[in-house]
């Protein structure tokens, strides 16, 4: 069974297409990028999925529904005022599912708490106030609170965003590891598809309401790249990097034109 499928799936505000007749199916265990330039849609996708959002037209179906999907929104640094523990921003990932507040429930709720707590290595801060802990260590203990639910679904809005290489790599591991060991579905927002590359099985690439859904090399192409952002660009590889050159100007220009636009 799929753990997410779209048909027929669009999404505008006004008269402003996000993406239309969308079709997508992930697999559990499946590990999608969502790419594309500013303002493309993807966190609009993941609010669908979430069901904040409802779409304009076609279907789109969660297996097991809301309670199945983990959350990592896209990560602001918590304020340094910010007094709640570690171990309580874990916990909210329980709230919305079934717990009493009988002494059994309580404990039950701590030993899964904790176990998503170890399953991060975050045990050793879990009990400090969040503001005063590393962008590296609150995105730990984010990703603990997306999977102490045990989703089937794990939707990512640029985990990575603002962590340094050793942290990116921690983070990327964790989540890797969750879906393999879980076969939970991955949908991963990002900017930078290398940092992920090799966990990487399908790429949904959304821009100005058009999309491409393939492998890497499939949608990751000079040709595929130049035809939807309907300028020439050229993607290079190196070593096992892709490098996309000509796609950065055409977003500034977009997002120019959409500036003038609004004012
Ligand atoms: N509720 C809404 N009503 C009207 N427009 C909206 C609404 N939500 C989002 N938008 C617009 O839809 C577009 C897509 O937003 P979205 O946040 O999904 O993009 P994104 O691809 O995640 O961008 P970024 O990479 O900057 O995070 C934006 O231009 C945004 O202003």
């Amino acid at each position: 069974m799929t753990a997410i499928s779209l048909r027929g799936a669009r999404l505008s505000y006004g008269d402003r297409v996000l993406w239309d007749g969308l079709d997508l199916d992930v697999e559990p265990g499946e590990f999608l990028a969502v790419l594309g330039p500013n303002g493309s849609g993807k966190t609009s996708l993941m609010r669908v999925l979430l069901g904040l959002q409802p779409l304009s037209s076609g279907t789109v179906t969660v297996t097991g529904g809301n309670r199945a999907i983990g959350y990592i929104p896209q990560q602001r640094a918590l304020e340094v005022s910010m007094t709640l523990r570690g171990r309580d921003l874990v916990g909210l990932g329980l709230d919305g599912h079934r717990w009493g507040f009988g002494l059994r429930n309580r404990r039950e709720r701590r030993i899964r708490v904790d176990a998503a707590i170890a399953s991060v290595s975050a045990t050793r801060y879990a009990d400090e106030p969040i503001g005063v802990l590393s962008g590296g260590e609150q995105q730990r203990l984010r990703v603990a609170q997306a999977l102490v639910g045990d989703p089937t679904v794990l939707l990512c809005d640029e985990p990575l965003l603002s962590l340094d290489l050793a942290n990116q790599r921690v983070v990327s591991e964790l989540i890797d590891k969750r879906r393999r060991e879980a076969n939970t579905a991955v949908l991963f927002v990002t900017h930078e598809l290398n940092p992920v590359l090799p966990l990487v099985d399908r790429v949904l690439y959304l821009v100005n309401g058009r999309f491409r859904i393939g492998t890497p090399d499939e949608v990751m192409n000079s040709r595929t790249l130049s035809e939807l952002y309907r300028t020439p660009v050229e993607v290079v590889r190196v070593r096992d990097q892709i490098l996309v050159v000509g796609a950065g100007a055409c977003e500034e220009q977009t997002h120019h034109l959409t500036a003038e636009a609004a004012s």
